[in-house]
């Protein structure tokens, strides 16, 4: 008997297509990056960042309660400093009243349920665009951590649930985690970006923040894009030192890095589709080159099918709209 098996059976409709459909994206998967910025009723597009915003506090409000609406309850916060405030020791970041620690005050007074992860990095805040202090052209790595760690704590103290160490110095997580559980913030969590590559998509988002490095590049601290057991090993050291949730960044063209470590550990993986990706469909799209809608979605659909537990995109509000 010829065929003995009909695979497209059941893709026949789609009736039967969502019958046995594998992966289903939901609000719940998302975590929506925000920008802010200081000022009143301040709404920027980012210029490599169509239809992306920085918003400043006053804004942000409105923002959280919408996305809140939508079914989005978990957001990522990232500072946007004027010049004039930052060094090469990141002491703006430790300011209690700086505009990180207002934001994360702005979100849990607007949405008080709404779960405010913050970025922990030292490059928005760093004169010369560094995720660490420079000594003699070097990003040093000790005394950079020492100031990650403040920060963790200046943001668990201004109400964060989660702080997101950015930066890949070594050894972050064990002194964050520590220093947490020594000052009584037992249940503020630690996303660690474990798994992030040097990578050439983080560009527009360097315009957003203006955070580019003002020398040289980030692959003495970033990982070479070409490795992939080194993903594991920084991943499992994270989980080691305490981390509640491991990233790996960015996103697509790393999909078989995720897989390897879904299949590996056993906490969740957060996968952030960056600023690149989602500027490479925006382009396209204006062009009339591709579907943004469609190729959004399989995009999305792809990331998680790989294994990511939590998607960080810039595309989380179109797609929630999209989803219905
Ligand atoms: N610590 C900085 C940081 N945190 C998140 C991103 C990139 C996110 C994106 O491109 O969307 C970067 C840029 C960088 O490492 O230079
Ligand atoms: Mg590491």
């Amino acid at each position: 008997m010829y065929p003995l098996k009909r695979n497209r059976r059941l893709r026949t409709n789609e009736a039967i297509r969502s019958l046995v459909r594998e992966t289903i994206l939901s609000p719940n998967d998302f975590l929506v990056p925000l920008f802010v910025v200081e000022g009143k009723g301040v709404r920027q597009e980012i210029a490599s960042m169509p239809n992306y915003y920085r918003f400043s506090l006053d804004i942000l409000e409105k923002e959280v309660k919408e996305l809140w609406a939508m079914g989005l309850k978990s957001v990522l916060l990232f500072a946007m400093i004027p010049e004039h405030l930052k060094d090469n020791k990141g002491k703006e970041a430790l300011n209690p009243k700086g505009l990180m620690q207002r934001a994360i005050k702005t979100v849990k007074n607007a949405c008080p349920e709404m779960l405010v992860m913050t970025d922990v990095a030292f490059d928005p805040y760093s004169s010369y665009g560094h995720d660490g202090i420079v000594e003699d052209g070097e990003i040093v790595n000790d005394d950079s951590v020492e100031i990650l760690t403040g920060m963790s704590l200046s943001h668990a103290e201004a109400g964060a649930d989660f702080v997101a160490p950015s930066d890949m110095m070594d050894g972050r997580i064990l002194s964050i985690r520590e220093a947490l559980e020594d000052e009584g913030y037992t249940n503020t969590g630690i996303m660690a970006y474990s798994a992030k590559y040097a990578s050439a998509f983080y560009g527009p988002f360097r315009d957003a923040l203006d955070s580019a490095p003002g020398f040289g590049d980030k692959k003495t601290y970033q990982m070479d894009y070409a490795n992939r057991f080194e993903a594991i090993k920084e991943t499992e050291m994270d989980i080691d030192e305490g981390a509640d949730i491991v990233m790996i960044k960015p996103g697509l063209c790393y999909l078989d890095i995720v897989r390897e470590i879904k299949n590996e550990v056993d906490v969740p993986v957060a996968v952030y589709q960056v600023s690149g990706e989602y500027a490479m469909v925006k382009a396209a799209a204006e062009k009339g080159w591709l579907d943004h809608d469609a190729v959004m979605m399989e995009q999305l659909v792809a990331i998680k099918r790989a294994g990511a537990n939590i998607i960080a995109s810039y595309f989380a509000r179109d797609a929630v709209k999209l989803l219905g």
